[in-house]
């Protein structure tokens, strides 16, 4: 199934007619830079095209009042001086007479997404849209919004197609208020929003935006905002909240569908943001979103105001959905202390609402609220400017060129185990290298020598993922290891799922991360290099697992930056293919794709769900919504305390740095 996209050049016709400085940053180049970076990319030509059409009335009203959707309508036919006097009674948005058009046309594109998402004619898409949504309410404009294009698109999955849960994920830099105004007594829609605040000061300056609005009544827990209290917030910061926070309670709320208010103004570059994640942080968070609801994933174009960032996410957002591999994120630093204390007081707000937080610490940092009056009274202070005092313009590299190797899975399996389609079968001898095989002294070795002749074939990139059947999995992980060219900047990340002895020779000077998930208490070795997760119910547990997978393994792996990832599914792991499938997607996040997974050859079973991940398939959605045992919390919370110390974006609190 293919990704959508949804533009018409019809929503470029409108634009701001008079002096406003507040508005002027909201022109049609949004849409046709992105739109052209897209076609220059040669990443339209690969996605299904789909028309745009107008939102009706009934499906406005989904959202809004009637008073309001009449007055909209009378704007087409409103004189200059009309339009201006008729934008007055709104904030900082704009009124023209194409706007109410382009704004039936912009909910409209939402609608056709879920459409398509709902009706399995594309997996996935991306609406490139303006005017944008999420400030929008029922009877106002707001924020260059007029109609809120994700909740109406939102209400109508849910009538029209009985979806039962809706997650919204909000990563444009302003809090979607509108949005928030709309579900936060809705516990079947979980709305996700962080956003620039400096404790309030920072527009639409909301006290409802702040961390402590959790949603109201049956809503309470189903609403969760995360404020940034400083500028400048990186990519590690972004991760570290999507790791602790979104994903863990993402997982427990099991949505059935996913729309994200795409707003690029968190990107650096941005005037609005004045953040400093890179354009390629946005392929991380798409694909972080990819393994919930089945795939089904709609992204909604909303802010985004610097033409060259803005384009790059929007090219690097759906070259992820069309299943490209990622790119590596570059020596991530870990999250400042502002975001870490935003991560604290986000956890402590929701610990109560969600069982993958209980173990959150229970109190916000102690100076939290003095901050935010004490800056709020430093802004009272300081004339209101708008010009920023610092108007440095930031540079960033170019994201680099992110090309699919020519085979996207290999598989080594015993001759009696038929190839799954799309993966390529690594052939006995033509492909193997006689030097390599020569190396090889196991009995095994005809098998070996082509694990490793996939592993080269890997570092070449001329394969992206591989699968294989050995007779013995330490052994096979042991001889990728040693064969690895010594090259200073190799590492490898290997993830064991199940008991069995990992040679520790293997951890050897930082050139491989192992963590090994199992059900038996190993002798604790204190290496940095190998962690052991002693999870009480083993991997049969799916919540103490994924607890293990969001809040460990992820966290390390994208400090690690391996160039390489060996999955082992150690002998009688008890490991359920749910389970197995969602951590194959997600470690895709590391090293271009390149994972390597090894099973044991009684386990063909698991060679179809496997490659079928591998060949970028969405892992089908964890049913189950138990609680994580406590043990297993503890487990988890208890190496993430002792490791913290080696790897910051293990940190979920501010206390713990020095
Ligand atoms: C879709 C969106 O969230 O990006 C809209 C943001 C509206 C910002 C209003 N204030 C602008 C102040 C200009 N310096
Ligand atoms: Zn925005």
């Amino acid at each position: 199934m293919g990704t959508a996209l949804i533009y018409d050049e019809e929503m470029t016709k409108y634009k701001l007619l008079w002096v406003d400085p507040a508005c002027k940053i909201e022109t049609p180049e949004r849409l046709t830079v992105s739109y052209e970076a897209l076609v220059r990319n040669a990443l339209a030509e690969r996605c299904i095209s789909v028309p745009v059409r107008e939102a009706t009335n009934s499906e406005i009203l989904l959202v809004h009042s009637e008073e309001y959707l009449e007055a909209v309508k009378k704007t087409p036919y409103m004189t200059l001086e009309d339009l201006k006097e008729f934008t007055l009674q709104y904030g900082d948005v704009y009124f023209h007479p194409n706007i109410y058009h382009c704004a039936k046309l912009a909910a409209g594109s939402a609608l056709q997404l879920v459409d398509c998402v709902m009706t399995e004619r594309v997996r996935n898409g991306m609406a490139l849209v303006r005017p944008p949504g999420h400030h929008s309410q029922h009877s106002a404009a707001n924020g260059f919004c007029v109609f809120n294009n994700v909740a109406i698109a939102t209400r109508y999955a849910k009538q029209k197609y009985g979806v039962k849960r809706v997650l919204i994920v909000d990563w444009d830099i302003h809090h979607g208020q509108g949005v928030q105004y709309c579900f936060e007594d809705d516990p079947s829609v979980l709305y996700f929003s962080w956003h620039r605040y400096e404790h309030q000061t920072f527009w639409p300056q909301l006290r409802e935006s702040d961390y402590d609005s959790v949603g109201k009544e049956k809503g309470a827990g189903f609403n969760i905002n995360v404020p940034w209290n400083q500028v400048g917030m990186e990519s590690s910061d972004y991760l570290s909240v999507f790791c602790h926070v979104l994903l863990p309670v993402a997982y427990e709320f099991c949505p059935d569908l996913v729309l994200v208010c795409a707003g690029f103004d968190s990107a650096i570059g941005d005037p609005e943001g004045k953040m400093c994640a890179t354009p390629e942080i946005f392929a991380h968070l798409t694909h972080l979103l990819m393994n919930l609801a089945g795939g089904k994933l709609c992204v909604v174009l909303e802010g985004g105001y610097n033409l060259t960032s803005l384009a790059q996410s929007v090219c690097q957002t759906v070259q992820t959905l069309l299943g490209d591999p990622l790119p590596r994120l570059a020596n991530l630093s870990g999250p400042c202390r502002s975001a870490l204390e935003s991560l604290q007081c986000v956890r402590s707000a929701h610990r109560q609402y969600w069982s993958c937080l209980k173990h959150a610490a229970s109190l916000p940092p102690a100076d939290i609220s003095t901050k935010r009056i004490k800056l709020a009274e430093e802004e009272a202070k300081t004339e209101v400017g708008e010009e920023e005092k610092s108007t440095e313009e930031k540079v960033w590299p170019e994201p680099p060129k992110r090309f699919s190797p020519p085979v996207r899975c290999a598989s080594v399996l015993p001759d009696d185990v038929t190839r799954p389609d799309g993966c390529k079968r690594l052939g006995a001898d033509q492909d193997v290298n006689p030097l390599t095989a020569s190396k090889l002294k196991d009995d095994d070795c005809d098998t070996l020598s082509r694990v490793i002749t996939l592993v080269e074939k890997m570092e070449q990139n001329e394969i992206c993922s591989g699968l294989a059947l050995v007779c013995d999995v330490t052994v096979a992980m042991t001889q990728v290891v040693q064969h690895l060219t010594p090259d200073p900047v190799n590492r490898v990340l290997i993830v064991c799922v199940g008991n069995g002895k990992v040679p520790s020779h293997i951890t050897r000077d930082g050139k491989t991360l192992v963590v090994q998930i199992n059900s038996e208490e190993t002798e604790d070795q204190n290496s940095k290099y190998y962690i052991p997760v002693f999870l009480k119910k083993g991997c049969s547990d799916t919540s103490g697992f994924m607890h293990a997978v969001f809040g460990l393994i992820l966290p390390l792996g994208y400090e690690y930056d391996p160039n390489l990832v060996l999955l082992v599914r150690m002998p009688d792991s008890g490991v359920c293919d749910a389970v197995w499938q969602q951590l194959t997607g997600l470690l895709q996040s590391f090293a271009k794709g390149h994972t390597l997974v090894l099973m044991q050859e009684n386990e063909k079973a698991f060679v179809g769900p496997t490659t079928s991940v591998l060949l970028g398939d969405p892992a089908p959605p964890l049913e189950n919504r138990q609680a994580p045992n406590t043990e297993d919390l503890n487990v988890v919370e208890r190496l993430r305390d002792r490791l913290q110390v080696n790897w910051n974006l293990l940190q979920t609190t501010s206390e713990c740095t020095g």
